[in-house]
């Protein structure tokens, strides 16, 4: 028999996310004894309650961590400090704290003067997940083969980070350990750039005339399409993103605009040598995630 990663977990803000861990625990029996789910919308408790993914599932955030060992905040960015803030007097001691939220410094900077010397702080990000949000979009195998990012803070007990790591790898997901910085720059190349990239083009392409417009959208070859999934993401989820990683995120859009210069500059000057390299550059990094199955 597995012994129980958490005897009683709680999750705050089962979309998405919450809601593919919660599937994942229903699945994988023996990983945690009780669930206790937490959401400020009552249409989200409804459903968790129909989808049966929780013990105890309440509006009620004070009560629903008071006797957790591990409390795991799944709400968007912008919120997550509020909602620790929250609840954090009403953790009981030992408890460790978790998130999963897609940005750091600014998070970290906003919880911390609300963390206690009894409660561990273990940020973990799992690099996965799709356009779609609310409870009914989860997976249980959404984390399988992911990343998992973990930003645990100088002060946070081995013990804790070591349960963190452990729960995720029951999702399925591997682990990183990085700091708060490195993990906003890597987020913001790898993720945060293409989102705000997929948003751009597809309100570049729905501001043509409106006869063209009908043809962008009738015509729309595989690469088109494959940026409006991207684009199709949550708006609130994306604004705090946005905004809780600007510094890192304006710094490689800055760079991505230079490359994008360097690109029209070569096609206007008919400079086929780095044309091509430019393309061949993007052929070997697909082929190397395919290498390395993570395409
Ligand atoms: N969607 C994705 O692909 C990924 C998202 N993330 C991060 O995970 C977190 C959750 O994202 P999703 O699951 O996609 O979001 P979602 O929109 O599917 O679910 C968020 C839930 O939080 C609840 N919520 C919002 N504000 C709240 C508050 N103040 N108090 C209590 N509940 C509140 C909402 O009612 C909703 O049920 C975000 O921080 C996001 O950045 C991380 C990896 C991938
Ligand atoms: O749907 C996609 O393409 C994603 O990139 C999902 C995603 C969104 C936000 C994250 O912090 C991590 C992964």
């Amino acid at each position: 028999m597995t012994m129980p990663l958490f005897g009683t977990l709680c999750v705050i803000g089962p979309g998405l996310i919450g809601s593919s861990v919660l599937r994942r625990l229903r699945a994988h029996l023996g990983l945690v004894d009780r669930l206790v789910v937490a959401d400020r919308d009552p249409a989200v408790l409804e459903r968790i309650r129909e989808l049966d993914l929780g013990d105890i599932v309440t509006d009620d955030m004070q009560k629903a961590v008071e006797n957790a060992d591990c409390v795991m905040l799944c709400v968007p960015v912008g919120a997550i400090a509020s909602v620790a803030a929250g609840i954090l007097p009403h953790m009981k001691p030992g408890a460790i704290l978790t998130d999963v939220g897609s940005t750091r410094r600014s998070v970290v900077e906003a919880l911390t003067p609300h963390l206690r010397d009894d409660i561990a702080y273990v940020p973990a990000h799992p690099m996965a997940g799709t356009e779609h949000s609310g409870p009914d979009a989860g997976f249980a195998t959404l984390f399988e083969d992911r990343w998992c990012l973990l930003t645990p803070s100088g002060d946070a007990p081995q013990e804790a980070i070591d349960r963190i790591a452990d729960f995720w790898r029951a999702m399925g997901a591997r682990i990183r350990i990085m700091d708060t910085d490195h993990h906003d720059t890597i987020c913001a190349m790898v993720s945060h750039l293409p989102h705000l990239i997929a948003f751009t083009i597809c309100g570049t392409a729905d501001t043509l005339a409106e006869d063209m417009r009908a043809e962008v959208l009738d015509f729309a070859a595989s690469g088109f399409r494959d940026f409006t999934r991207i684009a199709a993401s949550d708006p609130t989820m994306w604004r705090d993103i946005f905004l809780n990683n600007s510094d890192a995120l304006l710094s490689v859009l800055d760079r991505f605009s230079q490359d994008a210069a360097a690109m029209a500059e070569a096609i206007r000057k008919g400079d086929e040598k780095t044309i091509v390299e430019t393309i061949s550059r993007g052929r070997r990094i697909r082929r190397s995630l395919i290498e390395n199955r993570q395409a």
